[in-house]
């Protein structure tokens, strides 16, 4: 498998305090890639940085061959680098269609505004783009609440929203935050086999989990994060195995 995306010597601090203290790690393409450690390792911001939302101090990422540290996120999105959050984010008064349409990519000066005004090309987009937003509320299962506003859904839903907004991106590569962390059993499972198909489909996926069961099933390599750096990478096996994990973990926990 060939590298897809690649993060060396990634800095980032915070009001003087490095949180990000030399991130260096690879995901290959299609892979299925696990990202744990202890709470305050550094996951969510290397996902921050990395997505574009922080700058990065330091250090160099790559998407394939292109440098890409410092873009912004449209930027990202755009070259089919996707995240998502813990919660979902968006405008709450809006309805799932609305949020899927908001995602969708568009050329510049493109937009409702643009398809309202007439414009033919414009016009054409909008259409596919909602052909899109259907197709995935489907899969999703999102269809029969689709036009139901976002604050009407369970956390579950919203999860799965927000798994529907990265794909409106058509995204090469996905960060997911946690997108199973307080949803019940059957949901989780519902979400579980939506990631392994779409990552069958050939998106590569980056998770990060603290369900260790979850990653374990899910997850191969597994990348562990202590302190902001990279741990150790490997199978489930090999890292939970591994003591440099075990103390990071106890460490925390005492
Ligand atoms: N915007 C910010 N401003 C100040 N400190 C921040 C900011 N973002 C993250 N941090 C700090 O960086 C550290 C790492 O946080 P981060 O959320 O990246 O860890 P994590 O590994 O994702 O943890 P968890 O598993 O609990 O979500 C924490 O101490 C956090 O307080």
């Amino acid at each position: 498998m060939s590298d897809l995306l690649s993060v060396r010597g990634l800095e980032r601090g915070f009001y003087g305090v490095s949180v990000l203290q030399g991130v260096d790690l690879t995901i290959k393409a299609g892979s299925f890639t696990g990202l744990i450690g202890p709470n305050g390792a550094g996951k969510s911001t290397l996902f921050n940085v990395v997505s574009g939302l922080y700058q990065p101090d330091a250090g160099e990422i790559r998407l394939g061959s292109e440098a890409i540290g410092g873009l912004a996120p449209d930027r990202l999105v755009a070259r089919g680098l996707v995240r998502t959050f813990q919660l979902a984010r968006g405008f709450p008064k809006l309805s799932v269609f609305q949020h899927l349409m908001l995602y969708g990519p568009r050329q510049q000066g493109e937009g409702l505004v643009a398809a309202m005004l007439g414009g033919k090309a414009a016009r054409h987009r909008e259409a596919e783009l909602a052909e899109r937003a259907l197709g995935i509320a489907r899969r999703l299962r999102l269809d029969h609440v689709i036009d139901n506003p976002v604050t009407a859904l369970s956390g579950g839903q919203k999860k799965l929203v927000e798994i529907g907004r990265a794909l409106m991106a058509d995204p090469k590569l996905i960060l997911l935050d946690e997108p199973m962390a307080g949803v019940n059993p059957s949901l989780t499972e519902e979400i579980a086999g939506h990631l392994i198909a779409l990552n069958r489909e050939g998106i590569t996926i980056c998770l990060i989990e603290h369900d260790m069961g979850l990653i374990r099933r899910l997850c191969d390599p597994i990348i562990v994060m202590a302190e902001g750096r990279t741990l150790v990478e490997g199978s489930f096996e090999t890292v939970a195995a591994d003591t440099r994990v075990q103390e990071a973990y106890l460490g925390r926990r005492h």
